[in-house]
């Protein structure tokens, strides 16, 4: 994403390059070995279990979310378990209706077709998303001038996976046309505890179960943050020579990371305190917000709100975003005045 802090970013939740080579080894491939989501993983059980019993296509999915909850991984945990090939794009990657046109036809039937920020699509290349999600055709126009004429091409039965942080932003025709559609949960502690003892068998380090619990509490119930931690407090663990990475060492590096025990970084707490001391706590519009922390609206609304609004850090007014009581007391301020 748009992030130009990301690298300095420890709880970003954008992925990078380095992520991607080890990500293949540390995704789940089947439902039982996704951890957490029960409501979704449940869900998609009976529905999975449906289309391959009717030997149909899964209805297309729209999974949505904020970042690094495991929605690229769902999608395809869902192929691996309908026993179909998947092939990944994103909404920006596809510039014209010819595009998708050519991804399209490579599908064989019951196959998915994976698209990540799904409401990046350009406008005219989602229309043409809409028959061939609907009935499995799309009209292409070919040729020039007097030669022109419309194609129609019929596609085999596929399903779309959808994948958004936003949506809000995707056209009512578009999710419409989703038969199902699931919200991503952030995780408990207890989850990302197992993800983060997964992912420690994945990198061969020992982990101490104290160590783990508190890795999990900051990690911002997001599992790409888990395991990004985890990444470094393993460093610091194998500089000092440690068998198992201890929680003594897990605190001193989310000292030093600047990681709070809430799971708040620098950022978090840049905008909270921008907020307190600049506009005596709010209410703050994002715009406003965004411009003072140095991000665009849709991180701060994508990435950061989400968590202080769901840990209750802050509230959303219908004049804009207010710092509660609990982000005083977190940031060191006296209690806030209640007007
Ligand atoms: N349920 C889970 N169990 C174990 N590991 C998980 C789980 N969900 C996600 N992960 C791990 O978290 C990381 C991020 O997951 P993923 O890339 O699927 O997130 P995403 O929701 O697609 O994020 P984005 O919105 O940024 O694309 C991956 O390393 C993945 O292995
Ligand atoms: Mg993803």
């Amino acid at each position: 994403m748009k992030n130009v802090n990301d690298e300095e970013r420890i709880i970003g939740a954008e992925s990078s390059e380095e992520d991607e080579t080890i990500e293949l080894s540390l995704r789940p491939q089947l439902l039982a070995q996704y951890i957490g989501q029960d409501k979704v993983k449940s869900e998609m059980k009976i529905y999975i279990k449906a289309a391959k019993q009717r030997d149909e296509a899964l209805d297309h999915v729209l999974l949505y979310g904020p970042p690094g909850l495991g929605k690229t991984t769902l999608a395809f945990v869902i192929a691996n378990e309908m026993g179909v090939h998947l092939k990944s794009t994103s909404g920006p990657a596809i510039e014209k209706a010819g595009d998708l046109v050519a991804l399209l036809s490579e599908l064989n039937p019951g196959d998915v077709l994976f698209i990540d920020e799904i409401h990046r699509l350009a406008k005219p290349v989602e229309e043409v998303l809409y028959s061939a999600m609907e009935d499995f055709y799309i009209d292409i126009v070919v040729g020039e001038g007097q030669t022109t004429h419309a194609v129609h091409v019929p596609l085999p039965p596929f399903t779309l996976i959808g994948a958004t942080t936003r949506a809000g932003q995707l056209s009512a025709p578009l999710r419409d046309r989703f038969g199902i559609i699931e919200h991503m949960q952030y995780y408990s502690v207890e989850d990302l505890e197992k993800i983060i003892q997964r992912s420690s068998v994945v990198f061969s380090t020992k982990i101490d179960p104290e160590a783990a619990i508190e890795l999990a509490r900051r990690s911002r119930g997001t599992p790409r943050v888990a395991n990004r931690l985890l990444k470094r407090v393993r460093d610091f663990a194998e500089v000092k020579g440690e068998e198992a990475i201890s929680l003594v060492t897990t605190k001193h590096s989310l000292h030093l990371l600047e990681v709070d025990d809430e799971g708040l970084d620098q950022t978090d707490r840049k905008l909270l305190r921008m907020m307190i001391e600049n506009y005596g706590g709010g209410p703050v519009g994002i715009k406003t917000i965004a411009a003072n922390v140095g991000e665009d609206t849709d991180t701060i609304e994508e990435v950061y709100e989400p968590y202080l609004l769901q840990k209750g850090f802050i509230t959303r007014t219908p004049r804009g975003r207010s710092v509660t009581q609990k982000a005083y007391l977190q940031l060191g301020y006296p209690p806030k005045d209640e007007k």
